[in-house]
């Protein structure tokens, strides 16, 4: 869960005052906002504090849902004169709050779906019909007193709003920690400006139907943002045509302003409006992480975590766009582990794997970012160096081979020791695409890796480097 200096479980008295707080302040927020009677515009403290209780699963116990009810009666005190009619109206936040809080951390503990939100973007939104429902029952009742209207308006007002805030709100927060905002370009904010232009139609042409408006580019983002930032947009817009609605701003009913009962259905419509982006986002960032997941299986070793062949490949491809030919100077080292086959039938092949799991570490460490390292198969690997010169490839190919040799591979108690021997090709690829370069370099590093085994292995053998041993009868 994400660590927090002032809501962590190994300080309680932090956590009681900034609960205590976050409380008053939201609190504060939604009875500033009470345009008609006693009833808020919005009330956003539940769903903050339903997605605090969610995030921080250790405050879900009596005390700190005694404090937070503690907080709002306080406020009530202060600044009404509702008297005993505040505890059943908060009473009734509570229950939206703790509804869904459990609810959520039900579903989380259950859950094997892998979701970008904590839970299935569809249980969200029934979580807030439910919470918002047994809310609005207590709502309602406690609030007859205050506000003098019958139960059924009261009800609509109350479901309606727990549930288009909740709705609105508690996918922006339960996301928030994921912050790859989307790179700001002018194609990037076209989605974006789609919102602006959409929400400008509704204005202007107005009717029930306007508020369905802005659902296409709220989709388009959907396609294009980040799910926090679709979480958000989505927000501002729900909560922009809920005031514009309320104000008459946009006209969705003759008479002006909107009372009560007329808000119900324009909140409801918005807060299932909210739902589609909601829903399309998250499929899209599911698909693109299992796609990611795919193709880093695909272009990664398994045993070694370097480059697969299928992963240089890619690398060269995306690179040779990017590079201009007057900067290519292809350096191809192959690498082949000597007398690998002695080390898996005296050890055991799982000794083998440990130490080709570990000399993959050793020479990805030399390598760095001077170029990529991949496994083409079993203990023969590649260097790859699109911008290095010779003389700099052949002092890389000889610094691995000595770090290979030094290097104490530990296999049981045991400390082995293992060599490489080495091939390079290097050439200024100036004219045809790299992928072209290596596929002709592999074929000369090849020759050379060939030439080290015979003149006795453990050794680098490329064009003007003297070899160190003769070769083997
Ligand atoms: N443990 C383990 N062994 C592997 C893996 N892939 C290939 N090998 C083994 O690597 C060994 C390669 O042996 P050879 O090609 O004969 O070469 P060598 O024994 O290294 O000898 P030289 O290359 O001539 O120095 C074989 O025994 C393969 O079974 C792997 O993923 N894990």
């Amino acid at each position: 869960m994400a660590k927090n200096r002032f809501l962590s479980r190994e300080k309680p008295l932090t956590s009681a005052v900034s609960l205590f707080v976050i409380t008053t302040v939201f609190y504060f927020f939604g009875a500033s906002l009470r345009v008609v009677e006693a009833l808020s515009l919005f009330w956003p403290l539940n769903a903050v504090l339903a997605a605090v209780f969610i995030r921080y699963p250790f405050l879900n116990n009596p005390f700190y849902y005694a404090l937070c009810y503690a907080a709002m009666i306080i406020y009530d005190g202060v600044t009404t004169s509702w008297g005993t009619a505040s505890l059943l109206i908060n009473f009734s936040n509570m229950v939206f709050i703790i509804t869904v809080s459990l609810l959520v951390q039900r579903e989380k503990r259950r859950s094997t779906i892998a979701s970008p939100l904590p839970v299935h973007a569809l249980s969200l939104f029934n979580y807030c019909i439910f919470a918002a429902a047994l809310c609005a029952l207590f709502g309602a009742v406690g609030s007859m007193p205050v506000d003098r209207h019958a139960f059924y308006p009261l009800f609509a007002d109350w479901f309606s709003e727990q549930f288009s805030t909740g709705v609105l709100i508690l996918p922006c927060l339960l996301s928030m920690a994921r912050p790859q905002w989307p790179r700001l370009s002018l194609e990037n904010l076209y989605p974006l400006l789609g919102v602006v232009v959409c929400m400008v139609a509704s204005v202007g042409i107005g009717g029930a139907g306007s508020l369905a408006f802005p659902l296409p580019a709220l989709i388009w983002c959907a396609t294009r943002y980040p799910l926090p930032f679709v979480c958000l947009i989505t927000l501002i817009t729900g909560m922009t045509e809920i005031v514009l609605v309320a104000n008459s701003i946009i006209e969705i009913h003759m008479t002006s302003p909107l009372y009560v009962n007329q808000m119900f259905s324009a909140r409801l419509g918005i807060a299932t409006i909210a739902l589609c982006p909601l829903m399309v986002s998250v499929s899209v960032e599911t698909i693109n992480a299992l796609v990611r997941k795919a193709s880093r299986r695909a272009d990664y070793d398994y045993l070694t975590q370097v480059l697969s062949r299928s992963g240089i490949y890619e690398k060269l491809r995306n690179e040779s766009d990017c590079l201009a030919p007057s900067n290519r100077q292809l350096a191809v080292i192959l690498l082949d582990i000597d007398h690998f086959k002695n080390i898996n039938d005296t050890w055991g092949h799982d000794c083998g794997d440990k130490i080709l799991a570990e000399f993959a570490a050793v020479v990805n460490k030399v390598v760095g970012d001077k170029g990529w390292f991949a496994r083409m198969g079993g203990e023969e690997f590649v260097i790859v160096c699109p911008a290095m010169s010779n003389a700099d490839a052949i002092l890389l190919g000889h610094q691995i081979r000595e770090r290979v040799e030094q290097h104490q591979f530990a296999w049981k108690n045991h400390i082995h020791h293992i060599t490489v021997s080495l091939g390079l090709s290097w050439t200024a690829c100036a004219s045809a695409s790299l992928e072209a370069c290596f596929n002709a370099q592999m074929t000369e590093a090849d020759r050379y890796l060939y030439q080290a085994k015979q003149y006795g292995r453990n050794q680098l053998c490329a064009q003007n480097v003297p070899v160190m041993g003769r070769a083997a009868s």
